[in-house]
């Protein structure tokens, strides 16, 4: 089966809080490059003419736009870290550059978060492609690649709220209203409901 590859570089700065590896407590910046592996979900022949799984411009366009508007220099922290409420409290116009995981935010749930988000992306494109394995390259000798379902190694969200990796919009976080999304407002009720 043919696989269309893509890969895209962005900066980010994180840390981990949980104590795993202590040294990356403090936040701390990182230039990491992702590349996506990309398939049919329905595999065809070559037609002898276009010759394509699909244009590149086309598979990628959604992906590349959203790397490079809101991943690219986001800060990425885990939902229960306080320097998500300081923001809150002191600079919410920054709100919308920071990439929220659940847990820390280490390659591993970024790959799996990332792959969610794209699948979403796929999905919302008419389902032709979709993600078969995906690689964070977090610093030039560390790496992580994932391959297989993405939300089975995620939390569940809670019932009937679509997490910010499940929706095909631009956002990375669950803090604010995407501008690009007009379902946000009945969401954010809903949120509220169930918490
Ligand atoms: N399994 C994981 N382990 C670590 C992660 C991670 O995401 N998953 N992340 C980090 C830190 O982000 C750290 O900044 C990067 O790792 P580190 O090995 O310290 O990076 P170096 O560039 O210093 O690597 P060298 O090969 O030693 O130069 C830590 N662990």
């Amino acid at each position: 089966m043919f696989s269309l590859e893509f890969s895209r570089r962005y900066s980010m700065a994180h840390r981990l809080r949980a104590g795993a590896a202590p040294r990356c407590a403090v936040p701390h910046g990182h230039n990491e490059t992702v590349t996506v592996r990309l398939q049919a979900t329905r595999p065809a022949p070559l037609d002898g003419q276009a010759n394509m799984v699909e244009p590149f411009e086309r598979a990628k366009a959604r992906w590349h736009r959203w790397i490079d508007e809101r991943v690219d220099h986001a800060l990425q922290l885990g939902a229960a870290d306080p320097l998500v409420g300081w923001f809150r409290a002191e600079e919410p116009e920054h709100l919308p550059r920071l990439l929220v995981t659940p847990g820390d935010p280490t390659t591993e749930v970024l790959c799996c978060l990332f792959m969610a988000k794209l699948n979403a992306f796929l999905a919302a494109d008419g389902g032709r492609l979709r993600c078969a394995a995906l690689r964070i390259e977090e610093t030039p000798t560390n790496a992580v690649s994932f391959d297989g379902d993405p939300l089975a190694m995620l939390p569940e969200a809670a019932p009937g709220f679509l997490p910010w990796w499940r929706r095909p919009d631009l956002s990375i976080n669950d803090l604010l209203p995407a501008p690009d999304d007009a379902a946000a407002p009945a969401r954010v009720t809903l949120r509220a409901a169930v918490a």
